[in-house]
This record gives structure tokens, C-alpha cells and sequence, in this order.
């Protein structure tokens, strides 16, 4: 495991950069002076309980939802020019999504290239190619032209992470992919993240199964509105700031909502 590094070199900027940021839905204070560097390369597992803010800051460093005050920023550019340059993926929370949409699982992957396409999206060779290979790494090539509506809770997240991939972003932002998957889905995300990483890929990862954290993560953060810890996986995961932080909705290592 990597050592926790807050910092990058003095050369490249962290992948990820959120300054002082606060979001507020109305009087709901959804995040507050929230800081937070995430160094190239780093799988950083982002925990925190029920409205703790985790899609709100996820949804803040892809510029979907502008905060109130503080700044964002993605390998020096803004979330902007990161979405539009093909820089960040993002895989939603299920119900994020509209799932009776109908487009095939190959289709979902290949919106992942249209920041590598000319305007008329009309899919090249390299393309089709980079679409194959994100989903044969996912294992749903056998699924390719089934509608994404018509696939089990682990392989919509797996087509998600396919999208990713064949983006070939350099900052991937997952919320909550493990919630309604099975071992085997989520064996295949841990493993492709990990080789994700290896690459030089940075992501940011959102769980309540706190028990495989520790086991694929370079740190991680616990989020309350703001960052209350970003430390090591296991400093973070210590029962004591756990028990701070969910009272008692940690059981065997598993929060429960
Ligand atoms: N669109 C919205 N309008 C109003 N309030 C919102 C909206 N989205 C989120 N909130 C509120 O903001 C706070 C943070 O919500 P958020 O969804 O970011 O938390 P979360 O940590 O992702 O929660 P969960 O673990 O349940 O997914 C909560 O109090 C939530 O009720």
C-alpha cells in the first residue's frame, strides 16, 4: 500500500483539488469549507454516513452542481473543461440514472468516446476497439447489445466502469458502486481499479462496505459535511473514529443506513 501523500510533486497539480467548498440546497447545509487534494494515481475511498454529503461533493468535482462558495479543480482545469476534454468519468448512483432508456450496454460505453470523436459521433475503428476492450475488461461482452434496463444491479455498475474506461478518463469518480452488487461484480471493479491506479489513474470511491476498503485503497476519507479525517485507510477506519462518526450504525465492519 501506498503511503498517504497529500501533496503532489511541485509539478503536477493533484488530480483532484476541491478548495474551501460549500454546497447549500436551500437551508440544507449539504457541505461546508470542504478541502480536499487527491495526488495522482491514489485510490481514495470516501466514507461518511446517510446525507453526509458524498454524492453532493462527488456531483461539486464533476460541476454538476455548482457550489455556493470555495473551488474545484481537476489536474489544474475546471470540471468544465475536464468533462468536456474527456478528463473525469463518473459512475452515479443507480438511481441517478433513467434505466428504461433504451440504449444497449456497447452504447453506454461508447458515450464514453464521444470526447474522442468529431462531431458527428459516428464511432472510428479505435473506437469500436477501446468499447470492446473496456468491456471485455468488465466481462460483458456477452451482454454487449442487451438494453442497460435489462441487466442485474453489478453489471449496470459494471457497464458503467466499461464507460470509464473506454473513455480512458483520468479521474474516475464512483458513487457507491458496490451498493446491490454481487462478490463477483465487485471482485471485478476492486481488481480493475487497482490496475486503473497502476496505470496512473486517480479515483475516488464511494462505499459503505468499509470492511474491502482498507483492502484496495491508498487513504481514505470520512466525510460529515465536511472532511472530520483524511488519513491512511486503517487510521481512518479505526472503530474508535468510526464509532464517532456513525454512532452505532457500524456493525462487523459493515455500515448499516
Ligand atoms: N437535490 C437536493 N435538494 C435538496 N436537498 C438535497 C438534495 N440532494 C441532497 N440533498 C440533501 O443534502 C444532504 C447531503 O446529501 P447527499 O446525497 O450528498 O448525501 P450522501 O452522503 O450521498 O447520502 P447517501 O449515503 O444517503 O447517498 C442531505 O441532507 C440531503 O437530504
Amino acid at each position: 500500500m501506498k503511503p498517504l501523500s497529500s501533496a503532489s510533486s511541485d509539478l503536477s497539480p493533484p488530480a483532484i483539488s476541491v478548495k474551501d467548498v460549500s454546497v447549500y440546497y436551500g437551508d440544507v447545509h449539504a457541505l461546508e469549507h470542504v478541502d480536499l487534494d487527491i495526488a495522482p494515481g491514489r485510490i481514495c475511498g470516501l466514507i461518511g454516513m446517510n446525507g453526509s454529503g458524498k454524492s453532493t461533493l462527488f456531483k461539486s468535482i464533476m460541476g454538476l452542481v455548482k457550489p455556493d462558495a470555495g473551488t474545484v479543480s481537476i489536474s489544474g482545469g475546471t470540471p468544465a473543461q475536464a468533462r468536456s476534454n474527456g478528463l473525469i468519468s463518473y459512475v452515479p448512483q443507480s438511481e441517478d440514472v433513467d434505466w428504461t432508456f433504451p440504449i444497449s450496454v456497447r452504447e453506454v460505453a461508447m458515450t464514453g468516446r464521444y470526447g474522442h470523436q468529431n462531431f458527428m459521433r459516428r464511432p472510428r475503428k479505435a473506437d469500436k476497439e477501446a468499447v470492446a476492450h473496456a468491456l471485455e475488461q468488465v466481462e460483458l461482452t456477452d451482454l454487449a447489445d442487451r438494453q442497460i434496463g435489462r441487466l442485474s444491479g453489478g453489471q449496470r455498475k459494471r457497464a458503467f466502469v466499461a464507460r470509464g474506461i473506454a473513455q480512458d478518463a483520468d479521474v474516475l469518480l464512483l458513487d457507491e458502486p458496490f451498493a446491490g452488487v454481487d462478490k463477483k461484480s465487485e471482485a471485478t471493479i476492486i481488481r480493475l481499479l487497482i490496475s486503473l491506479a497502476a496505470e496512473g489513474k486517480t479515483i475516488l470511491i464511494s462505499t459503505h462496505d468499509l470492511g474491502s476498503l482498507g483492502t484496495f485503497c491508498d487513504e481514505a476519507v470520512l466525510l460529515m459535511r465536511t472532511v472530520l479525517m483524511h488519513d491512511l485507510p486503517g487510521e481512518v477506519l479505526r472503530p474508535r473514529v468510526l464509532a464517532r462518526a456513525f454512532g452505532m450504525d457500524v456493525l462487523d465492519g459493515q455500515v448499516v443506513p
